[in-house]
Formats: structure tokens, sequence, C-alpha cells
């Protein structure tokens, strides 16, 4: 990039943070769980721009924790080594096979770029899955997916000492099972079952979409759990949305303060949601 465009950037950065000033306060100290999933990634570019945010949000004095998706990646190497998978209910079925080819992608190509990304902007990224400290011990989901786990014990201690240290953690979506298998999770349940432990300020859940879409298709910009299950009823909301609105709820019961569901690929997404009078995208909190 040029000087003169990386100056147009930080410009732009420090007038969306000025503004932000009243805001700042609200969050010192907040933990603020981000779930960047595999088709919000985007560019190198993007990913940078995220990274930056990461960044500011830490520097300001919040304690980010990030934890990643990336199904699209995993497809891709699965079709390199011609291994075929299928989704029942937004979850990949995981057979031996799969897991291996979906833990080296988790929690070596994906969650090491978030590394990097972020340790270049000047953060101090340290990546890890569920597995490290027993961050999340899993039970087999159902025997039809096969090695897909649900969270059912969580112990955050490892990221309470991270903070500690200004260290921004990165979690690949896997869990250890109790018998020595590793689990696929979900990223977007992962995300929620680390936020409740953590009984976090905020859950960012990072797509493709600015943000939940009722029946004419524009964005609500906030809803409550009535809402969801109504829309979610109707039809209105469906497909990859379904998991995400179920995680949002999920971890609300469990004590997270409020979620957001919004497009991670706009320019600071992240700022703009916690650092602005209107956020971004749709704000789901306690009825
Ligand atoms: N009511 C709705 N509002 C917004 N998006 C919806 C709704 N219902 C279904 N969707 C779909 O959900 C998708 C987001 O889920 P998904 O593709 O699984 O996201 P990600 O890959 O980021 O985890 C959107 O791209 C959209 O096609
Ligand atoms: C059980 C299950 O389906 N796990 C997901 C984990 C990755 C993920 O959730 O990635 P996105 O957030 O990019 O969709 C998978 O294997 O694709």
């Amino acid at each position: 990039m040029r000087t003169q465009d990386m100056n147009r950037d930080w410009i732009a950065t420090a007038a969306t943070l000025s503004s932000a000033l009243p805001y700042l306060q609200r969050y010192t100290d907040a933990i603020v769980v981000i779930k960047l999933g595999g088709h919000a990634m985007g560019s190198d570019e993007a990913m940078e721009g995220f990274a930056r945010d990461v960044v500011l949000m830490q520097q300001v004095g919040v304690n980010p924790v990030i934890v990643h998706g990336g199904g699209p990646q995993i497809n891709a190497l699965l079709d390199k080594l011609d291994i075929q998978s299928e989704f029942v209910n937004g979850k990949r079925v995981t057979d031996a096979a799969t897991v291996e080819v979906v833990e080296m992608v988790l929690s070596g190509l994906v969650n090491k770029r978030i590394v990097q990304a972020i340790n270049r902007q000047g953060g101090r990224a340290v990546g890890v899955s569920g597995k490290d400290a027993n961050l999340m011990i899993c039970d087999q989901t159902d025997p039809a997916l096969g090695f897909v786990g649900t969270p059912a014990e969580m112990d955050p201690k490892l990221l309470h000492t991270l903070f500690e240290r200004d260290m921004i953690p990165v979690i690949a979506p896997l869990g250890a099972g109790r018998n020595g298998e590793t689990f696929n999770v979900n990223g977007d349940t992962a995300a929620g079952a680390i936020a409740a432990a953590l009984k976090a300020d905020r859950l960012l859940l990072l797509t493709d979409v600015s943000g939940v879409k009722n029946a004419s298709g524009e964005v609500v910009t906030e809803l409550k759990a009535a809402q969801i299950r109504a829309m979610t009823q109707d039809g209105v909301i469906a497909g990859g949305m379904i998991p995400k609105t179920e995680t949002a709820l999920d971890a609300i019961d469990g004590g997270v303060r409020a979620v957001v569901i919004l497009d991670g690929r706009a320019p600071n997404a992240c700022l703009l949601e916690l650092f602005t009078e209107h956020g971004a995208g749709s704000l789901i909190r306690p009825d």
C-alpha cells in the first residue's frame, strides 16, 4: 500500500475514533468476543483492516477474543484431497479422515493467518484451539454426524491469563473429547460457548450480510428473543442465519449482555458497532 493510501486509512480511522470518544469509556475492560466466519475473512486487505480494528480496540481498553470459522477453507483442502463432505442442519458430517483435515486447516492455516495479521498491526495475538488448557471439552453432538462436538465444559482461565498480559486470544473451533477424540465444532456455536463462559459484554457475529433482515429485506436493528422465534417460525430467518440467531439466544441465556450480527466485510465494522451511537447490524438483547 502507498504511504498516501495508508495515511488516508489512518485519517478515516482516527475520525471514527474521535467521534467515538464518548463511547470509549463504556468498554473499558469489557470483554468482546468476535466470531470471524470463513466467508467474512475475504482478501488480505480486508484481513488487514480487521486486524487493525482489533488492535485499536485493545488499545482503548477492550479485551478482544477472536473465534474463527473457516468452512470454505476446509472445503478447498477436502476438494484437493478428493474427500467428499456434506452438511446436515448446518453441521459438517465429520469422519476420521475429515476431522484431520479440519484440524489442519483451522488450527494451522486459518488460525495462523489471523494471528499474523494482528501481530503485523502491533498486537500480540496467541493462537489456540478449544483443546488448549481444556478451554472447551466437548461431547459428541449426534453419532450420525461423527466427530462433531457440542461444548460441554468450559475453562476460560487461559483467556484471563492472556488478558492480563495484553495478549489477544485467537481461537480455532476444535474441542477435546473425554476419550481423547478431536471434535469439530461449528464456529458460531464455539463463539457462543466461549462468550458465555467469559460472561462477555458483547458477542459480535461477523457474517456476509448487514444483519438480520425482515420479510421486506430490511435489516432489523434491534431484536428481542420473542421476535427471533416468530421470524424463524415464519421462515423469514432461514438457512445459515438459524444457527447464528440460535447461538445469539443461547449466549444471552448464558449471561452474555448483548449479541450483534453484522457484516464483517464492511470497513471498520467492529469499531462502528462498539463506538458509535447507531452501531451496526442487528443488536439482540434479552427480552
Ligand atoms: N432473515 C435473514 N436475514 C439475513 N440473512 C439471512 C436471513 N435468513 C437467511 N439468511 C442467510 O444467512 C446467511 C448467513 O449465514 P452463513 O452463510 O452461514 O454465514 P457465515 O458463513 O458468515 O457463517 C446470509 O448470507 C443469508 O443468505
Ligand atoms: C461442525 C461444523 O460444521 N464445523 C465447521 C467449522 C468451521 C466453521 O464453522 O466455519 P464458518 O464459520 O466459516 O462457517 C466446518 O466444518 O465447516
